[in-house]
């Protein structure tokens, strides 16, 4: 347990209390094929706890083929506290967040991660909650030009890595704010955005008081360790938004997240790992971690006592396979780095044997939906007269 009273994780549980002659076939049952654990370098194991937070590596295999090579490249998922209060000025805010990332990254470039996504609007807390416009709307930033993709940038180029960097953007044309995941290549360019296109309306997520439903559609992008996409938080209940991608080509699609337990827990080991077998892909879900306190009270519209707090964010950063396997959790209290190498071989491998894509009926789908959507649609039942 934790100072707060939250427990580290599910798997440690079961770890401890499940006879070692069952273990196995529980983890079988619950989490899918055995993964390999990566035997990651001292320097980052040993840089990693002198900066207090958890490393975990997994690796998730595919069978050789004789006609292509390997595609194996490795993923970081990072999810983190807040560094400074969340009534501290806010630049000393994001330059605290920027700081404590950027010794994350260090430790996954030392881990060889080619592609490197961080939590939900990464920069700050969680402010939506209060409703308040100010101070928060001073955390968004450019997409393109913004000090947090500026800093991305001299990351990704130092370490050749591609990062997926969602935050709280500003749109110069018309103030307009949106929640964007900016995708940096790893030559340091920004190669494109993408942005939420679920907006929460549920309990504590007052997110549509800040920002409009994204208009980048389902964006795929091209890079040198393979097809990315960014399914961003509330997106994950939505199965055509993972599906959307999937059909643009998306190898991996990250879910970049801000959840909270009481909300969400029971769904969030289900939803990622059900859109991985569903559209023979690998998808990445990451939390933020930890509970962030606001300054003035505010209430949940539940008819409770009003509070300051949104309540605790999870973490449990995971990866799922297309085959249905996934690695642990991190930890539900810690700042973690995930390292997880896959071979992106394994997409096309599970598609082959269970067919979903080419089972689909979307012609028919496409044509039902249409109708659907339409003012004067009428359901399609049968009843006895
Ligand atoms: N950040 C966000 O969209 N949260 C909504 C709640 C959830 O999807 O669990």
């Amino acid at each position: 347990m934790s100072a707060g009273g939250e427990f580290e994780s599910l798997e440690e549980i079961l770890e401890r209390h499940v006879p070692e002659a069952q273990l196995s076939e529980v983890k079988r049952i619950l989490f899918g094929k055995e993964i390999t654990k990566l035997l990651l370098p001292e320097e980052a194991i040993e840089t990693a706890k002198e900066c207090n937070f958890e490393l975990k590596g997994y690796g998730f295999e595919a069978a050789p083929e004789q006609l292509r090579l390997p595609r194996k490249i490795r993923v970081g998922l990072i999810q983190n506290h807040i560094v400074l209060p969340t009534y501290a000025p806010i630049l000393d805010q994001i330059n605290a967040i920027h700081q404590r990332v950027g010794q994350m990254v260090e430790v996954a470039a030392m881990c060889d991660v080619n592609i490197i996504c961080l939590q939900e609007t990464w920069t700050m807390p969680f402010a939506f909650c209060t409703r308040e416009k100010a101070p928060w709307t001073e955390f968004a930033e450019s997409a393109e030009e913004g000090n947090t993709t500026r800093f991305c940038q001299e990351l990704a180029k130092k370490y050749n890595m591609v990062i997926v960097s969602p935050i709280l953007e500003r749109e110069k044309l018309h103030n307009t704010i949106w929640n964007t995941a900016v995708v940096i290549s790893n030559s340091g360019n920004v190669l494109g955005k993408t942005r939420k296109n679920h907006i929460p309306r549920i309990g504590d997520f007052n997110e549509s008081t800040y920002y409009m439903e994204g208009d980048t559609g389902h964006t795929v992008f091209q890079t040198v360790f393979g097809k990315i996409a960014v399914n961003i938080c509330y997106g994950r209940h939505h199965p055509l938004n993972w599906f959307m991608y999937s059909i643009n080509g998306a190898e991996i699609i990250f879910n970049p997240s801000a959840t909270v337990g009481a909300l969400s827990e029971p769904m969030w080991p289900i939803e990622a790992r059900n859109a991985a077998i569903a559209n023979h892909c690998f998808t990445c879900a990451i939390n933020r971690v930890g509970t962030e306190t606001f300054k003035n009270e505010f209430t949940s519209g539940d008819g409770k006592k009003a509070r300051n707090d949104f309540g605790h964010f999870y973490g449990s950063s995971y990866v799922a396979a297309p085959d249905g396997s996934r690695t642990p959790g991190l930890s539900r209290t810690r700042d973690g780095l995930l390292v997880v190498e896959m071979d992106l071989n394994l997409n096309r491998q599970i598609s082959d044997i269970w067919s979903f894509k080419m089972t689909g009926r979307y012609a028919e789908y496409a044509e039902e939906l249409s109708k659907a959507v339409q003012r004067d649609f009428k359901p399609n039942i049968v009843k006895e007269e």
